[in-house]
């Protein structure tokens, strides 16, 4: 009882995932939603893993305790691995997913099956007061279809298709998405440390 994890995070669709990636262990989830004027960390990295620390350990500044923070998105090979560290922002600095997909869908319209393979890329970074930064990164395969099937999950969701599931990412329940995703992968990592990135106990 009594146990939490800080994820420094905004985003409404990974602080989902994480509350149910926690719930079987017992830990309750507080992200930076629940914060009110939580600070925006810029994030100049030019990796997944440099945004993640940066996020981490700014917050994990500022609050004195043990921060999780999630950097993540979406790689297409065709597009020499874009968006990128840029998913979130990718057709505009209001973060909208629908415009992102379009942008995709557009910037792919002539590139056949074959050749819109894509990676979902996810690094954790946890940042524990006066010690070193732990990091850990997961990714999940998959191709980029030509329009939207499905509507769980967020994101690109939509339009990523896992070929072992034979769907779309947002046509898998929250329960299948969150044994396979890139997510998912990373935080297994962090299973057997699971001590090291709780911020309460009793
Ligand atoms: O279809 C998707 N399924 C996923 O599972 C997923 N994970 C990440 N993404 C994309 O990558 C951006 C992250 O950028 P990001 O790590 O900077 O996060 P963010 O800015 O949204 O929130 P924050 O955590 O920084 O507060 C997100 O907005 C999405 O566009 C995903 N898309
Ligand atoms: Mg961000």
């Amino acid at each position: 009882m009594g146990k939490q994890v800080i994820i420094a995070t905004k985003n409404k669709g990974k602080a989902k995932e994480f509350v149910s990636m926690f719930s079987p262990y017992g830990i309750e989830v507080k992200t930076l939603l629940d914060i009110p004027n939580a600070p925006d960390v810029e994030e100049t990295g030019t990796t997944f893993k440099e945004n993640a620390i940066l996020k981490a350990e700014t917050i994990s500044g500022e609050m004195n305790t043990i921060v999780i923070a999630d950097d993540s998105g979406l790689a297409i090979d065709a597009l020499e691995g874009r968006p990128g560290v840029y998913s979130a922002r990718y057709a505009g600095e209001e973060k909208n997913d629908e415009a992102n997909m379009d942008k995709v869908l557009m910037e792919l319209k002539d590139i056949p099956g074959e050749d819109r393979t894509a990676r979902f890329h996810c690094a954790l970074a946890v940042a524990v007061p006066g010690e070193e930064t732990i990091t850990v990164e997961g990714t999940c395969d998959g191709h980029i279809l030509f329009e939207r099937q499905g509507t769980n999950g967020f994101g690109y969701d939509p339009i990523f298709f896992v070929k072992e599931q034979g769907k779309s990412m947002a046509e898998l329940s929250s329960s299948e998405k969150n044994k396979i995703s890139h997510r998912a992968k990373a935080l297994q990592q962090l299973k057997d440390r699971i001590d090291t990135i709780i911020v309460k106990g009793e």
